[in-house]
């Protein structure tokens, strides 16, 4: 097997050491010189995977051409909002029938669509699946035990890769619920925001469950009238992956949070999807009629229209309902 990852980031250089471990021919491409030559010769990634070691068996590269070319299977690992682009990048050079798996978690801002839908529209042949859940990076690569989903349209192919993709302490369960699992991964940053500026603000943990609690309301209303099977939002890709980024300052997106309850300068902190995600999430709830009031307030706190005191007295202060509402 021959595979490629796109995007020398955390979260692609801990797939290519799984699969550069598993015996895999793994090239990791990588768009700035000092990280490939990193990686090539140190074994090390200090700038996103800081204190890993890389195994010796794992490439990187620079020139796409290659790395495209001479793949079975692509990864792509790169931020959402720069995944259309990228896909155009590679069409040139990738060759029919090659599969690739999409790692981003996130929405386009400009069109309101999930990875799978922006790649199909820039590469309508080639064979696509999500790989999405509860999995940072410095664990993955650290090899500590993981289970994540994966999901294509066709269950062979989502079968076929899975097997594919999972090693010894990398699990991955099929699915055929694209949307769903897509859905989860990019709502669920959106929320992490939120519970990080719960836990920056100081509100304590009684307050950090119920808005957890509260969030997986809104992210099974939102992914479910976008098309989401329910189970698929209470699965890996879903709630599993809510508890685990709401949780741990590990999480770039709760740690975003965090500095905005704290009041701090966020300018200059590392990627945080939500970030990107959350004005346009926001309006799918709108367009969709669904009640989605935490989602609208890391929005309107984001676009600088609320602050976190005044967010919680407006989350606080909303009309009383029945909990299944
Ligand atoms: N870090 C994690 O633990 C983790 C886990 C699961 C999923 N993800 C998701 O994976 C995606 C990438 O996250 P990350 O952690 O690797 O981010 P990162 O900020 O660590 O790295 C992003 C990488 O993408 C590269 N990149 C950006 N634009 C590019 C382009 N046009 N062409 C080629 N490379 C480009 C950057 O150079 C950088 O190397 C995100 O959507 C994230 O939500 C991350
Ligand atoms: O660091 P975050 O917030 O991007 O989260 C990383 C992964 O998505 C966790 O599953």
């Amino acid at each position: 097997m021959r595979l490629t990852v796109i995007g020398g980031g955390a979260w692609g250089t801990a797939l290519a050491s799984v699969y550069a471990r598993k015996g895999f021919a793994t090239t990791l491409y990588a768009r700035d010189e000092a990280t490939a030559e990193s990686v090539n010769e140190a074994h090390e990634n200090p700038r996103y995977l800081p204190g890993i070691a890389l195994p010796d068996a794992l490439r990187a590269s620079t020139v796409l051409s290659i790395s495209v070319e001479s793949a079975d299977l692509i990864l792509l690992v790169v931020p959402a909002q720069t995944l259309r682009a990228v896909a155009c990048d590679i069409r040139p050079f990738l060759e029919p029938g090659v599969p690739l798996v999409l790692c981003a978690k996130g929405i386009e801002r400009e069109t309101g669509l999930f990875a799978s839908h922006v790649v199909a529209q820039e590469l309508p042949e080639a064979p696509l699946a999500v790989l999405s859940g509860p999995s940072f990076a410095q664990d993955v690569a650290a090899g500590l035990p993981t289970a994540v989903t994966l999901a294509a349209e066709e269950g062979d192919l989502a079968e076929e890769l899975s097997r594919t993709l999972s090693a010894d302490t990398f699990r991955i369960y099929a699915s055929t619920d694209m949307l769903g699992v897509e859905a989860g991964g990019a709502l669920k940053n959106v929320l992490a925001l939120a519970a990080g500026a719960v836990s920056g603000r100081g509100l304590g943990a009684s307050a950090l469950a119920a808005l957890v609690t509260r969030g997986l309301s809104e992210l099974r209303r939102l992914g479910e009238a976008l098309g989401a099977r329910p189970e698929t939002l209470t699965g890996l890709s879903g709630l599993g992956d809510l508890v685990l980024t709401c949780s741990s300052a590990q999480s770039r997106n709760f740690a975003y949070g965090q500095a905005l309850g704290r009041g701090e300068d966020v300018s200059g902190l590392k990627l945080a999807e939500g970030v990107h995600s959350a004005a346009i999430a926001a309006r799918l709830a709108r367009e969709k009629d669904i009640e989605a009031p935490i989602v609208q307030t890391v929005a309107a706190i984001l676009e600088g229209r609320l602050s976190v005191d005044e967010a919680i007295g407006r989350l606080m202060a909303r009309p009383l309902k029945r909990e299944e509402d």
